[in-house]
């Protein structure tokens, strides 16, 4: 690229010299929708990801390398998991000859689910994000699911005389990993800790199921961050955690909300 630069005498801005002692903490690029393959379990399935890839930049340097951050994108080969993420990290540091940056991938990605009496299959969708991070010679790495489950009223169940509200929530459980978690198990954090889980596709017998599921199984948004935040208390692979969880209300035009954070 260089000798390109050289041999059409293109003047290369960025690797002047600046003057005004200001380091950057983070610049890069943002929003960049590029595909990418994940590792769910044994599967690679294709995805489409919105990606924020930024360096810090020392004081003396004008400009950092933006073509490159594009260039680490493409030349991904290996599925993102733990392991890829963390090498890729590093690389992406590497090729900008920086010491700090951050890595943000959002995506959607889809899991398998059968039917709890019918065992139709469908595939339900997630949202997913990885983020890695170094900061002080320390690197973290995060991941983040949004699961959609459905929560029933425990107080409406109490005082009515037929049914109790129950409404979709979104629990969103965001773990830094010291060690490697499967999307499967992120996503069981949360549909197992909910009134129920819920399903693409569900044929009558199924849907009786769920109903009288939830009804059995009532949670507080309350009761709901704090089943979920037990669980990822007695995981030795999560160290800093948030758990958040939003009911959208189906008396109220507005939701109920909580978190939990360690
Ligand atoms: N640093 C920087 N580059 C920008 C900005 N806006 C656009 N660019 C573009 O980034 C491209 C150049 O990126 P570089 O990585 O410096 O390209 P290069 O010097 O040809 O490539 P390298 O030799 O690998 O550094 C050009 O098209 C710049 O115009 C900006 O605000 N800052």
């Amino acid at each position: 690229m260089s000798n390109l630069k050289d041999a059409l005498h293109i003047p290369d801005t960025q690797s002047e010299r600046d003057e005004r002692h200001l380091a950057i903490q983070r610049v890069g690029v943002k929003d960049v929708r590029y595909p990418v393959e994940l590792r769910i379990g044994r599967a690679v399935l294709p995805t489409v990801a919105q990606w924020d890839l930024d360096v810090a930049l020392p004081a003396e340097q004008k400009g950092t390398h933006m073509s490159r951050f594009v260039a680490w994108l493409d030349a991904i080969e290996a599925p993102l998991d733990f392991t890829s993420l963390r090498n890729g990290f590093d690389s992406m540091l590497e090729k900008l000859h920086a010491n700090e940056g951050r890595i943000e991938a959002r995506f959607p990605f889809f899991l398998r689910k059968r039917a709890p009496v019918s065992g139709v299959e469908s595939l339900l969708e997630y949202q997913g994000r990885w983020i890695a991070e170094k900061r002080s010679g320390v690197t973290a790495l995060w991941a983040e699911a949004v699961v959609p489950v459905k929560s029933l009223c425990p107080c409406s169940k109490e005082i009515s005389d037929y049914g109790a509200h129950n409404q979709r929530s979104h629990v969103t459980i965001r773990v830094e990993l010291k060690e490697a978690i499967e999307w499967t198990e992120l996503v069981r954090f949360a549909e197992e800790s909910a009134s129920s889980e819920i399903w693409p596709m569900l044929k009558r017998a199924d849907e009786k199921w769920v109903t009288e599921r939830a009804y059995e199984n009532p949670k507080f948004v309350e009761d709901l961050v704090r089943d979920v935040a037990l669980r990822l208390n007695a995981d030795s692979r999560i160290g800093r955690y948030s758990v958040d969880v939003e009911n959208f209300e189906s008396i109220h035009a507005h939701s109920a909300y909580a978190r939990i954070e360690r």
